[in-house]
């Protein structure tokens, strides 16, 4: 499904020096953010730091988000994930789309700018109205979860 996104740039590096967020291929799932900074960063181990994107979206459609999600290839193999493990941005969030960046890892970490630090996911929302109940329709699950149901 493709959808019409406002978006402003904030920094005018994107767009000229830094490409606009693609999808990278016609499957892709996620548009990679970079880092609007305006020197090398470097990432201690265990450090958390604010990154802007340069850019705001506002998505303006309560029936859709967006998520930041970690690139796989700076977590599994550098450690550089997201401070926040997820980011979540509201459909009527206006302001600049920050990454926070947290290196987990062991290493110190170079970030330079306009490196895609994230990737940024479009997903359908349900908002819930609430039915207050007194009991459930029954299930075979129950109440059961955490591993009630074994390892194997
Ligand atoms: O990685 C992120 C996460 C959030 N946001 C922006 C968009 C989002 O709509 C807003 C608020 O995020 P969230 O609700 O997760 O944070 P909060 O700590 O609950 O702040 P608030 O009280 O503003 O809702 O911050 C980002 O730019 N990057
Ligand atoms: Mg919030």
């Amino acid at each position: 499904m493709k959808k019409a996104i406002d978006l402003k740039i904030l920094d005018p590096r994107i767009g000229t020096d830094f490409p606009l967020p693609a999808y990278a291929t016609p499957g892709s799932a996620g548009l990679d953010l970079r880092a609007c900074l305006d020197s090398t960063l470097n990432l201690a181990p265990g450090e958390t730091v604010l990154i802007p994107t340069g850019l705001s979206i506002f998505i303006g459609d309560a029936n859709l988000c967006a998520t930041i999600l970690p690139r796989s290839g700076l977590g599994h193999k550098h450690g550089i994930v997201l401070g926040n493990l997820v980011g979540l941005i509201d459909s009527d969030y206006q302001g600049p789309l920050m990454v926070s960046m947290w290196n987990r890892g062991k290493d110190s970490f170079t970030i330079e700018p306009g490196d895609r630090i994230a990737q940024l996911v479009f997903m359908p929302v349900v908002q819930a109205e609430f039915t207050i109940v007194d009991s459930f329709e029954q299930t075979a699950r129950g109440e059961g979860g955490f591993g009630h149901s074994g390892k194997a």
